[in-house]
């Protein structure tokens, strides 16, 4: 485990966002089930990327990697429907992973056998166990944490009810291998239908390699089947959810201008921008980037059943605005990397903010400044971006252990704090 000191500053300058992992994923798992060859730019290289490619070509696809500058990866690959290479499929930590190619291994028929690590194994899965076990298909967990889990097909198309609860990762799921079976298939969500932004990326990404899915009624999916995924060669576009993090960090600091980040973007974590707005935050766009002004921000009530992401760096930006925040269906983050509710009130509260825990969500009174702590990252990426962001308004080191956690989606990041002068000893 790396520690890192962080040392108070404020943080100022441009940065480049990343590409977005989300739309990373999709793009190489489109790009692997269609029959030619696709290159896929600008894919910024994180380790749940990395787990993406190998479960990729354990079903099959062959993938090249391309030089790219800053962590930036060019991607060739020449893909085929699910054709068993290996039945080893190491998702790593990435639930994306796991959740969105258990549904594809169960098209060749062959038995798949999905490892990981970290908390992945005690993430849910039961959407997927009721369906398979309603089909009669075999999904069977290991004895340790789930793992390793088997999986054997055939899947075969029909009504799928699907909780909108729990992830929207098994709706994303069964859109990419649906329009594979021969039949046509609907998919239905019950219950609160959360992170929905993140089915309409999966459907803009189908629909850019030639599969089109009708959303009959706002719960109602219609997959034709017979469908086949056309190459396409293109750039993934930047992430907004990265770049939240230093968003927030030059409001709280001397002002921040993102690249690489486009307002047309579908990214449900574009909403980091109007609820930064609502807090007071002073946003300005230009054509080539984005920029934040130091700002005083003001406490408000944020809805983060469509946003799960944000929440960690929004506790940030909560701990050090005047008043009170509330932020309300959020208790999905309790089933990520770590209980990044617990996580984020745990260590928040360590470094002197007023941050109460509710069942589905935190109260957050701000302070003026945090003071410096021994904190922890709970293992969890986003909750150790979060704590720096934090530690540059404090008024003390904060001394950070599981710093290497950051690898899981943002292996630049330490670099981009430093170069907007985050100070590390
Ligand atoms: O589909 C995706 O790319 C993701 C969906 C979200 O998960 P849930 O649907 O489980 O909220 C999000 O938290 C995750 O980081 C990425
Ligand atoms: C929860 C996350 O990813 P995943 O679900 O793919 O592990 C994340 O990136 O914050």
């Amino acid at each position: 485990m790396t520690t890192l000191t962080l040392m108070p500053s404020l943080l100022a300058g441009t940065v480049t966002a990343p590409s977005s992992k989300s739309m990373g994923h999709r793009f190489l798992i489109c790009a692997a089930l269609a029959q030619g060859e696709s290159w896929i730019r600008d894919v910024s290289f994180s380790k749940d990327i990395a787990a993406t490619r190998r479960c990729l070509e354990a079903l099959g696809a062959t993938i090249m990697e391309g030089p790219g500058e800053k962590g930036r990866k060019t991607y060739f690959v020449k893909g085929q429907p699910p054709h068993q290479k290996s039945p080893l499929m190491d998702c790593g930590e990435s639930g994306s992973t796991l959740r969105f190619l258990i549904p594809l291994a169960a098209l060749d028929g062959n038995c798949y056998n999905f490892i990981g690590e970290g908390e992945l194994g005690t993430r849910p899965l039961t959407p997927y166990e009721t369906l398979f076990k309603e089909e009669n298909l075999h999904f069977h967990y290991g004895s340790e944490r789930h793992f390793p889990l088997s999986v054997q097909g055939p899947l075969k198309s029909g009504h799928f009810v699907v909780p909108g609860d729990v992830s929207s990762q098994f709706i994303s799921g069964l859109l990419f291998a649906l329009p594979l079976l021969q039949r046509d298939s609907t998919i239905e969500i019950t219950g609160s239908f959360e992170s929905q932004s993140y089915v309409a990326l999966t459907l803009s990404a189908l629909s850019t390699f030639g599969v089109h899915v009708f959303q009959d009624e706002p719960r109602l999916y219609r997959v034709l089947g017979g469908q086949a995924y056309r190459p396409y060669s293109g750039s993934v576009e930047g992430d907004f959810s990265q770049a939240a993090f230093f968003l927030v960090a030059g409001a709280l600091g001397k002002g921040i201008s993102i690249r690489g980040v486009k307002t047309s973007s579908l990214q449900g974590d574009k909403a980091i921008l109007p609820i930064l707005q609502r807090m007071g935050a002073k946003l300005e766009e230009g054509p080539e980037s984005l920029t934040i002004h130091p700002s005083s921000l003001h406490g408000i009530r944020i809805d983060a059943s469509d946003c799960p992401d944000l929440v960690p760096i929004l506790s940030v930006a909560a701990a050090l605005a005047k008043g009170t925040t509330e932020i309300i269906h959020a208790e999905r983050l309790r089933l990520k990397e770590c209980d990044r509710l617990k996580a984020m009130a745990s260590e928040l509260t360590k470094m002197g903010a007023h941050v109460e825990e509710r069942p589905d969500g935190l109260i957050i009174r701000g302070v003026p400044m945090l003071h410096g702590a021994g904190a922890d990252s709970w293992n969890d990426h986003r909750v150790a971006m979060s704590l720096a962001i934090a530690a540059t308004r404090s008024d003390g080191p904060v001394i950070l252990t599981g710093s290497e956690s950051v690898q899981k989606s943002y292996p630049q990041f330490w670099q981009d704090y430093e170069s907007l002068g985050g100070k590390i000893k």
